[in-house]
């Protein structure tokens, strides 16, 4: 039986398999010390003709150099490299909408694929290409996707998790892949498929604003419908052929012309673009880039292979930092009494702590100081003052990253205390009033597509095979140790 409560459908699974579970429960206790003992005990152990240590195979391969990423590579200091150009590079060479430290993604995603920092003529007709495959592919009676991407992607509960909805839509773009149909039909070879790929990642990326834009409609939709009202769930916002890519975006998530003065309107589309710009690639290692390459690898088609990269997006560690980080926030403000007084803060933050729980939005994998990206976000509303002085919540984030590292560097168990990119970026979403937070790593979600991708062809250009480590099991590694 199904029952659905509220954003989260649930399944009545205790009644299924309990003999199976219970069998589990009673191995768990065993299986989990011998586990961390061996852990422990081979931290530092070789395994024959094998340079890996057995702490490195069972730490999440940490700090190995294990992939070829062609586009970015992350120094733990000094923090992503788009080939060799840093954040503040790009902020001052590639090309944008003359606005200080703005830049089109779409400039970007030419110097990933490319290593070339691309003129604003190059830029434009980039922008123009993916606006003519969205026209030249949509029923634009009903909407600016493909009308049987539209179709399912009505046919979806509203109340599914708009990462869901984003990978589902994602995935159903392969119906479309000229990369799949050619393979199938022998029309493409290891010499030419890059090509095909190529085409499919500028089809993926065209429609990515659409598909967002329709996701966040749909939410609006949903909380209208509750009220009587049978609104209908086409974009809020216009597609503008003449508009870049994260203008578009911008506009289809509805969070223009909402009364704001122009300048306003100004701001939210470069917060868009610096956002996007920002959030497209950080090596090869991560969960969405990684997964991504992974599944390409084994050729299924791009829209296929990314829709895997947004799946693990949607992991709370990964992208779905970006929500939590502002539902986060949002709960400080309540359960704090004096949100501008620190020793209340670390009070709230230790609670979390001791509660075996982590604070979204600090730490990072790789990185051993505070986010580029998050300086740079953060730079933003430096720059924009008078908005953002008086918002309480953007206010909390600014001290939090302050306080909150002080926190984590007594707690002691984390090894970069600091913030990482998705501390900031959420709550300037809130402020300019996109206020469904579930919705926010789908933002993100846009923006990784570039960076994997870009990967994606190269993958194709190089000829690289199928990704397949071997593993070792309990059995091999408990020889090596006192279990035996
Ligand atoms: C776009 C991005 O993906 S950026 C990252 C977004 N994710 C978050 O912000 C979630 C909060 N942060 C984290 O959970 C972690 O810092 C991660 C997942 C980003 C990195 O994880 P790791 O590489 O394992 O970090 P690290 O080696 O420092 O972890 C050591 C310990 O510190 C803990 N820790 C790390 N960061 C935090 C944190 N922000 N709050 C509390 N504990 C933390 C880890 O859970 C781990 O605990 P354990 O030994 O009990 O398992
Ligand atoms: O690099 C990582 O592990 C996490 C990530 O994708 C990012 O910070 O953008």
């Amino acid at each position: 039986m199904q029952r659905f409560i509220h954003t989260t459908a649930r399944i009545n699974s205790s009644i299924v398999n309990s003999t199976l579970k219970d069998t589990l429960k009673d191995l768990v206790p065993k299986r989990r010390t011998e586990f961390l003992q061996l852990r422990k005990e081979l931290a530092n152990t070789h395994l024959p003709d094998n340079d890996l240590t057995v702490g490195s195979i069972l730490g999440g391969m940490r700090g190995l150099q294990l992939m070829y990423w062609q586009s970015s590579t992350l120094d733990p200091n000094l923090g992503i490299k788009f080939h060799g150009y840093t954040i503040q590079d790009c902020q001052k060479l590639l090309p944008g909408p003359k606005n200080p430290n703005i830049f089109y993604p779409e400039a970007m995603f030419w110097l990933l694929l490319t290593g070339e920092i691309p003129n604003s003529k190059q830029v434009m007709g980039l922008t123009k290409q993916w606006n003519e495959i969205v026209i030249s592919n949509s029923n634009l009676e009903t909407s600016h996707l493909p009308a049987e991407v539209n179709k399912l992607m009505e046919s979806l509960p509203s109340t599914m998790h708009p990462m869901t909805q984003f990978a589902i839509g994602v995935s159903s773009l392969s119906h479309f892949s000229k990369f799949r149909d050619h393979y199938s039909r022998g029309l493409n070879n290891k010499l030419t498929m890059w090509e095909d790929t190529f085409d499919d990642v500028m089809t993926l990326l065209a429609f990515l604003p659409s598909l967002a834009g329709k996701i966040y409609a749909r939410l609006h939709g949903s909380s209208t419908r509750h009220k009587g009202n049978n609104k209908d769930t086409t974009s809020l916002g216009e597609f503008n052929s003449k508009a870049d890519w994260a203008k578009n975006l911008t506009s289809m998530l509805g969070l223009l012309n909402k009364g704001n003065s122009k300048n306003n309107d100004e701001d939210i589309i470069d917060l868009i673009r610096l956002y996007t710009g920002l959030h497209v690639d950080h090596e090869g290692g991560n969960v969405s880039a990684h997964a991504t390459h992974l599944v390409g690898s084994a050729l299924s088609d791009p829209m296929l292979s990314y829709s895997s990269g947004l799946l693990g997006l949607a992991g709370p560690l990964h992208g779905l930092a970006a929500q939590d980080v502002v539902k986060f926030l949002l709960e400080t403000q309540k359960q704090v009494k004096d949100s501008t007084d620190e020793k209340q803060l670390e009070d709230y933050l230790w609670s979390i702590l001791n509660n075996h729980r982590v604070i979204p939005g600090y730490g990072h994998a790789v990185l051993r100081r505070e986010d580029p990206r998050f300086t740079a976000m953060v730079q933003f509303t430096k720059e924009r003052q008078s908005q953002f002085k008086d918002d309480p919540n953007v206010n909390l984030m600014l001290l939090l990253s302050k306080v909150a590292p002080r926190v984590l560097a007594e707690y002691g168990k984390c090894k970069n205390p600091h913030p990482n990119v998705d501390s900031a970026s959420g709550i300037l979403f809130h402020h300019y009033g996109l206020n469904h937070l579930d919705f926010i790593t789908v933002i993100f979600g846009c923006s990784r597509a570039m960076g994997p991708l870009a990967q994606l062809v190269w993958d194709r250009i190089y000829g690289l095979p199928i990704e397949r480590p071997k593993s070792v099991d309990f059995n091999y590694l408990k020889k090596f140790s006192t279990l035996s």
